[in-house]
Formats: C-alpha cells, structure tokens, sequence
C-alpha cells in the first residue's frame, strides 16, 4: 500500500511509531458544590502519565471500566481535548496543533453518536464528506463503491439517517469515517447496541480494511469479542494508567486466570480431591475443576485417571472478560 492519494506531504515527520504517548497526562478542573454558595474546585486525573506506541497497521484494542479515561485518550489523539502534559503525536502530526491537517488523517466511529445527518438520506451525508474533505472524484467513487458492496449499504443509501437501524447506522457511520481514506481509524464502540448478525458484519469489514488497507485501527470497546475476534495486541486503562499493553493470549497470566478441567466421572461422587486444582462445581456426575492457566492439565489427568473412575473430560481456557474483571478488581483493592 501507498501513502498516496489525499493527504500531501504525509511522509512528513512519519516513523513507523504511528501514534506516539509519552507521558500523556490530561487534568480537568472540576468545581462542586460544597455548602449553598461555596464552590469546591478539585481536579480529576483522567489520564496519568500514559506512554506506548501503535504501528502503522496495527489492530489495537483499548480497554477499560467506565472512567477510566478511554474516550478522554481519543480525544487527545484527535485533537478535541489537549494534553494537560506529555508528548502526543499521531502520523508525526501534534494533534492538537494541527487539528484540521490531522483530520485528513484519521477516520472517528463513535458507536454511541453519529456523525450522520439525520434528517437527510445517507448519501448526502457522503455528498458531503466529499466536498468537505475535498475528496478527488474517482478517489470517493472508489471508496464509496467498495464501503457499499463491503458494508451492504446499496438499498440504504436514498433512505433518511433517522429511519435506518441501529446496525445499519453503524455500517453507515463507518463507511463515512473511510471515505477520506484515512491512515488511521478510532473506534468508540463500534458495536454497542448490535445484534450478532451486525456485529459479524463489522467486525469482517474491519478486519479486511486493516488487511487489505493496512489501516491502523484503535478500537475501544467492552465487548471483549470485538477484541478477541480483531486485535491482536491489547491495552488496558484504569483510573487514567495503563494497567496492561501486550498480546491478549497475555492478559490471561497477567490476570492470574485459570483453567477449567470438566470431568465425567462413572457415577456421581464427593467433590474429587487433586492436588493444585480445586473443585468449583458438581452436577451428578460431573465436576468442574479449577486450576492455574498456566499449569499443564497433564498431571491433574493422570492423577484423576489413576484414582477416579473417570469417562470423559475436557479443558476450558479461562474466560478473557473474567479475567478482566479480576484485573479490575485486584487493582481497586492494591
Ligand atoms: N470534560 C470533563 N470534565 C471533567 N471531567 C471529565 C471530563 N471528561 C471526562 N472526565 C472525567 O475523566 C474520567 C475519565 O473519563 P473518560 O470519559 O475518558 O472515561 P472512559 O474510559 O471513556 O469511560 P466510559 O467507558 O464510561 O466511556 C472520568 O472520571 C470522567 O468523569
């Protein structure tokens, strides 16, 4: 893939380092009432001293509870809020310096609001786009082609925004995000509000776009699938810092997760009793046994074998969302 197309001059200032935080803070003022005329003025960190990097290409996700300063980061990367602290750049470009040069850039999905007009039929909101990024002509034809047959948007495009669904919507939102061809996307719950069959949809295009495109994608979202079936890195936030930042297969040691072995036994029986595993559930016959992700089952079967009589069995690997609620929960407590 070239860099080509829209954006001149976009080798300028580039290193593979797509987007760069170093140290990025961002603090608001607060005022709160405090008595019938006093105010209280206190500040809320929402992002705390927050470094990493993405490469170009790169499929990210970012995630955390509520507050933890996920949307206050995108925003910084966008250019809407500036940093309190910190160095912040995003195709060599200072966001909030260059807020207009850097929209050419970046594609935003905000699964909550769109950017659509409501009132008026989907393709004029792409009418639009055309003219406001100053899109040359076969350019957005060859987006808009290619963003309609991929997001089954055809029958779509003569119906008003306010009549679509909430998945069809969606579809739209993201097709108006690409049709600049922007190097990178952000992603703000692309997802919420979906039903499984859109959810599929989306999650395909992105997949193919970050493929064949090479488009960097940031995804935050709390629907760990989006990120399971997507990204292959993961960063975690919470209270403003970053918790975690590595593969998602990792997350799992990190959260101290573990394992399930699913045991068939002949006949219901007491709890079983095997060393380093814990019975967590029994039903009849069958137990379910808890033990350390990252421990071999090996022993434990051959334990069960020997003094159990035992039919069947199966491992479970550790439920990412469980792992990250631990994560959560381990830090609200430290
Ligand atoms: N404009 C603002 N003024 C004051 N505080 C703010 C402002 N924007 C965000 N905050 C606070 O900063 C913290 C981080 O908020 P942020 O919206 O970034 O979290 P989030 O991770 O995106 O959460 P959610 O998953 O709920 O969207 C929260 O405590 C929030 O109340």
């Amino acid at each position: 893939m070239t860099d080509g197309g829209l954006a001149g001059g976009f080798t300028e200032g580039f290193t593979d380092d797509f987007i760069v935080l170093e140290g990025v803070e961002k603090v608001f003022e607060v005022r709160k009432k405090a008595g019938f005329l006093k105010r209280e003025r206190r500040q809320v960190r929402a992002v705390d001293s927050i470094s990493f990097t993405v490469a170009r290409g790169e499929m990210v996700g970012y995630i955390g509870p509520n507050g933890a300063g996920k949307s206050t980061t995108i925003k910084m990367l966008t250019g809407i809020l500036t940093p309190s602290a910190g160095r912040l750049r995003v195709a060599g470009i200072d966001p909030s310096r260059e807020r207009r040069r850097l929209a050419h850039r970046i594609g935003v999905v905000f699964g909550q609001r769109t950017t659509l007009w409501w009132d008026l039929p989907l393709i004029d909101s792409y009418r639009l786009a055309h003219r406001m990024y100053r899109i040359p002509e076969d350019r957005y034809r060859e987006n808009l082609d290619r963003c309609v047959e991929l997001l089954e948007l055809g029958a779509l495009l003569d119906v008003p925004v306010r009549q679509l669904s909430l998945g069809q919507r969606m579809r739209g939102d993201i097709a108006a995000a690409l049709l600049h061809d922007p190097k990178v996307l952000y992603l703000d719950e692309p997802t919420i509000g979906l039903d499984v069959v859109s959810k599929a949809k989306v999650r395909g295009f992105l997949r193919e776009l970050n493929a064949e495109r090479g488009t960097t994608v940031l995804l935050t979202t709390h629907d760990l699938q989006d990120i399971e079936q997507l990204c292959s890195r993961v960063m975690v936030i919470d209270h403003g810092r970053l918790m975690y930042d590595g593969a998602l297969a990792g997350l799992h040691e990190a959260g101290e997760s573990e394992r399930t072995l699913v045991v068939d036994l002949e006949r219901e029986l007491p709890p079983v009793e095997v060393p380093s595993a814990r019975v967590v559930r029994v039903e009849g016959p069958r137990q379910w046994l808890a033990f350390p992700a990252g421990q071999s089952a090996a022993p434990l079967v051959a334990h069960l074998a020997a003094e159990y009589p035992l039919v069947d069995l199966s491992v479970r690997e550790p439920d990412i969302e469980a792992v990250i609620a631990k994560m959560y929960a381990e830090k609200a407590v430290s």
